[in-house]
């Protein structure tokens, strides 16, 4: 089946009632200010202390500078670093490994954009943009800009923006990703995380496995 990361994680009940109860890849720990799902580094450290290894913990960055992510990183004990501005391939090597970069995709995606980037991370991931903003939008964007590439990626894709149960199986069909983060489809308000949405997404995923 498809991975699952879910981001946007503000709270240790959510944390440990979704590694506990859900078989999910990764956790998300947003640290973009400006985001409504922020969660401050002594918080996202003390939520990370309490979850099993084999849960990949995820600090979501947008231009921060190559230090602070470097220092939030080893602080909270990050296993990835997602970078979702517009962070080039060298600010991504200089990190090392384990670095998802995102893209924004519009109407004007140029998919040879990612070839730069393809040494120098382990994952892409592709989200929705608008009025140059992406992160945490809601909206998906026109999976046929990715469905229509001749050539492969490169890299393990991670599908975002604005999934949810509605249009989760069409994306997976559609794309056929590495994994599906899920963020605001999967909450009852910005940084709450809903489990019975997120139940029903792990449902409706595991009905498509057996078809
Ligand atoms: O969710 C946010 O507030 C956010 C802010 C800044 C950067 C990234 C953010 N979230 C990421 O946005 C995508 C899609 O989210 P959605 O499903 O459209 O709500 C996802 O990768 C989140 O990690």
């Amino acid at each position: 089946m498809v991975r699952i990361k879910v981001c946007g994680i503000t709270s240790e009940k959510d944390a440990v009632q979704i590694a506990q109860q859900t078989s999910i890849w990764a956790l998300g720990f947003i640290f973009v200010e400006e985001s409504l799902r922020f969660v401050n580094p002594d918080k996202a450290r003390q939520i990370i202390r309490n979850l099993p290894a084999s849960i990949a913990k995820v600090g979501v960055f947008r231009n921060h500078s190559l230090e602070e992510v470097q220092f939030i990183r080893s602080f909270c004990h990050l296993d990835l670093v997602q970078l979702h501005g517009s962070e080039p391939p060298q600010f991504c090597e200089k990190l090392g490994k384990g670095v998802i970069k995102a893209f924004g995709v519009d109407e004007s995606f140029d998919p040879s954009q990612l070839d730069a980037y393809k040494e120098v991370v382990d994952f892409y991931l592709l989200d929705s943009t608008q009025n140059g903003k992406s992160g945490g939008l809601g909206i998906p964007f026109n999976w046929d800009k990715i469905r229509n590439i001749k050539t492969p990626i490169a890299k393990p894709l991670i599908v975002a923006g604005g999934l949810r149960k509605e249009n989760i199986v069409a994306c997976i069909r559609a794309l056929q990703p590495f994994a599906v983060d899920l963020n605001s489809g999967v909450e009852s308000a910005p940084g709450k995380k809903d489990i019975e949405k997120l139940r029903e997404i792990i449902q409706i995923l595991e009905r498509e496995v057996k078809k």
